[in-house]
C-alpha cells in the first residue's frame, strides 16, 4: 500500500543524487522507519501487522495525514534516515479554515547536520501552504529554536501540555 505525493511535491521529489524524500510505504516497517522514531521519543517496535493497521488509519486521513520520509536509493536496504509529519486540523474558524501542525520531526543521528531536517520540514510546509493551511505550527523544546527559526518558523505563544 503507497499513498501518493500531490504532483508538486512528486516533481521536487529528489534531493540528490541518491536521498529521496517521498511518502510514508507500509514496507517502510522493514526500512527502519519505528527504530527511527525511537530516536525522538519512547517507540516500542510494533508487529507488521500493528504496524499496519496504524498505517491504514493513516491512510484513511488522505491529504489530512501526511507522513514523509527520506530514503537513500544508494544503500542496498534502503534504510529510513528522516521522516516528519503534517496534520491539517478543519476549523470553523477563519470561515472553515485549516491549520497545519508539524509533528514527529526526526533526523538519524548519522545523518544529521546535512540540511536533511531542513528540507524535510521546508517540504512539510510546502504541502501545508498548497493544501490551504493559513497557517503551520509546532511545539518545540528551547534548544531547537534555531533550527526551527532556520525552518522559517517564529516564536509565538506558550506551549501547555496535560501528560497522561
Ligand atoms: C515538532 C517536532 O517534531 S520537535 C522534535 C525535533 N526532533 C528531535 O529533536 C529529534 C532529534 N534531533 C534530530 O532529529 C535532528 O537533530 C533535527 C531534526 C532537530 C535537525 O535535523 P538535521 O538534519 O541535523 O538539521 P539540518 O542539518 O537540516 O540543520 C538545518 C539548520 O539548523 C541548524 N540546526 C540543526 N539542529 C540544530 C539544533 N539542535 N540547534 C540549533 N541549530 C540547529 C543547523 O546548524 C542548520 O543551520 P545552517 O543551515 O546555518 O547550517
Amino acid at each position: 500500500m503507497t499513498s501518493t505525493l500531490p504532483e508538486s511535491i512528486a516533481a521536487v521529489g529528489e534531493i540528490n543524487d541518491s536521498i529521496h524524500i517521498r511518502r510514508l510505504e507500509l514496507s517502510d516497517h522493514e526500512r527502519g522507519f519505528v527504530a527511527l522514531l525511537s530516536q525522538l521519543s519512547a517507540c516500542p517496535d510494533l508487529t507488521a501487522s500493528e504496524f499496519a493497521t496504524r498505517f491504514a488509519e493513516l491512510a484513511a486521513q488522505g491529504e489530512d495525514h501526511v507522513i514523509l520520509v527520506a530514503e537513500d536509493t544508494s544503500a542496498p536496504e534502503r534504510r529510513i534516515l528522516a521522516t516528519g509529519c503534517l496534520f491539517v486540523e478543519r476549523k470553523f474558524l477563519r470561515g472553515g479554515g485549516k491549520v497545519g501542525h508539524v509533528e514527529d520531526v526526526v533526523v538519524d543521528a548519522a545523518a544529521r547536520g546535512s540540511g536533511l531536517g531542513l528540507r524535510i520540514v521546508r517540504r512539510l510546509v510546502e504541502i501545508a501552504r498548497d493544501a490551504g493551511c493559513y497557517k503551520i505550527i509546532l511545539d518545540c523544546t528551547p534548544e531547537l529554536r534555531a533550527y526551527y527559526a532556520k525552518c522559517g518558523f517564529v516564536e509565538k505563544g506558550v506551549q501547555m501540555a496535560i501528560y497522561f
